[in-house]
């Protein structure tokens, strides 16, 4: 196994959208970085793949606004210096049971932080969202800053981006270890590598990777039925027609969400999931096939978005990481302060990627955030995350 001579500033591994927008920020930076990825790019083995994501600032946690405010900054930022649309302002939809936790928290925490909005009524809002149906007993509130982000195209933006700054990509190198050090070294299966820091951005496959390290964080693994559902009448849920991206906070008294972007990716269907799946392993994604919630969608599609037929047309996978929060993890590893960790994003994260790029990139460079990551630290796992060290 030969040994690269260089000693970067930084490795990150894993090019999801939080690794590829974590090395973006050091390479702008001037650092010396390499990004090293298990698959041969562009690939839909993790949870950045597909077409689409919704960006919002409709959240329960102020944090979260707070965040998207700046968020929103950087989107423009990457657009701007790459000359690439990544976003298009659709309004984000939430509806929900009106005096439920689920669906006042969002609706008072987007009016506490004065985002703009625009509360619907039950007579007003089939004539602001057509051809769909609010249920019995539910409000609904438009997120006007929502709409749907252009995910390949990020994805690939930002690792285009981080080359022109200099930075070093490898796709097709999985890492298999991890020696920390004040000099930490990666060997993957083709190279040995030396870097004064590493940031572990690798999604569903997080634990494995920081197993060498001494640390297990508690991520559930979950795999996600994406379900795209086709129109009865051409063009009727697009963009061009008024269809905004929506939320349901709660169905049916269970916690589960359900979420929708117009059609896009491929015309004339339009994407409806469940905000949950089953649990799997990242590298057996496919051997497990549970479709309870194709059924629970269904269900939905048929009482609530009648211009769709009730059968998905299309349904693809992809994995979210779960924290017992909800909540990602943001933070430095216990043990060896030059090990980065950015994991757990729950299914939320992608809106988020500029400026957790940019927060990791302060992580691994020994500076202060410039956020408050408090909500993200692994300690508040305490008992739960299991070190060997
Ligand atoms: C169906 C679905 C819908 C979603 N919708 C939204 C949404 O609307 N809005 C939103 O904001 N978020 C959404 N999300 C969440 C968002 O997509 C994820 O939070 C985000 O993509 C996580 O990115 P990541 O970089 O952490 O993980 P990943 O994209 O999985 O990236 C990790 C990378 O690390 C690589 N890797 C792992 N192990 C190794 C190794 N040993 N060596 C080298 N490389 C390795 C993997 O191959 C992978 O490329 C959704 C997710 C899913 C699945
Ligand atoms: O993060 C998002 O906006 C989406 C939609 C709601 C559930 C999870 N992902």
């Amino acid at each position: 196994m030969s040994t690269d001579r260089e000693l970067f500033d930084c490795i990150v591994i894993g090019a999801g959208v939080q690794g590829s927008f974590t090395a973006y920020s050091l390479a702008k930076r001037g650092k010396r970085t390499l990004l090293l990825e298990q698959f041969v790019l562009p690939h839909s083995r993790g949870s950045s793949h597909g077409q689409t994501r919704i960006i919002r600032k409709a959240y329960v946690q102020e944090f979260y606004v707070h965040m998207m405010e700046e968020c929103y900054k950087l989107w423009a930022e990457v657009e701007r210096e790459a000359g690439v649309q990544l976003y298009r302002q659709t309004g984000l939809l939430v509806m929900g049971p009106e005096n439920s936790e689920s669906y006042t928290s969002v609706k008072n925490t987007l009016l506490k932080c004065s985002a703009p909005t625009v509360s619907l009524t039950r007579e007003n809002f089939s004539s602001h969202i057509p051809n769909m149906v609010l249920s019995p007993g539910n409000g609904a509130i438009v997120d006007l800053t929502g709409g749907v982000l252009f995910a390949d195209r990020a994805l690939k933006t930002a690792q285009d981006q981080f080359k022109k700054y200099g930075g070093v990509l490898r796709d097709q190198e999985k890492v298999v270890d991890i020696k920390p050090g004040a000099v930490v070294t990666v060997t993957t299966l083709a190279k040995t590598y030396r870097a004064r820091s590493v940031v572990i951005t690798a999604g569903p496959w997080a634990n494995k990777l920081l197993a060498p390290t001494g640390l297990q964080l508690p991520l559930e693994v979950l795999r996600i039925n994406v379900c795209y559902w086709k129109e009865k009448t051409p063009g009727s849920y697009h963009v061009n027609n008024r269809f905004p991206c929506f939320i349901l906070t709660e169905r049916e008294q269970t916690d589960q969400q359900i979420y929708g972007l117009p059609s896009n990716e491929y015309p004339g269907l339009v994407k409806i999931c469940l905000h949950t799946g089953s649990p799997t392993d990242p590298d057996h994604r496919d051997r497990q096939r549970d479709r309870s919630d194709v059924d629970i969608l269904s269900r939905y599609v048929s009482c609530c978005v009648p211009g769709l037929d009730p059968e998905p047309a299309i349904v693809e996978s992809c994995m979210y990481t779960n924290t017992p929060d909800h909540h990602f993890v943001l933070d430095r590893h216990p043990q060896h302060s030059n090990i980065v960790i950015g994991a757990g994003f729950s299914g939320h994260g992608f809106k988020f990627g500029p400026i957790i790029g940019k927060l990791l990139c302060e992580l691994s460079l020994g500076e202060v955030p410039s956020f408050d990551l408090s909500p993200f630290r692994i300690r508040r796992f305490e008992g739960l995350s299991r070190s060997a060290l």
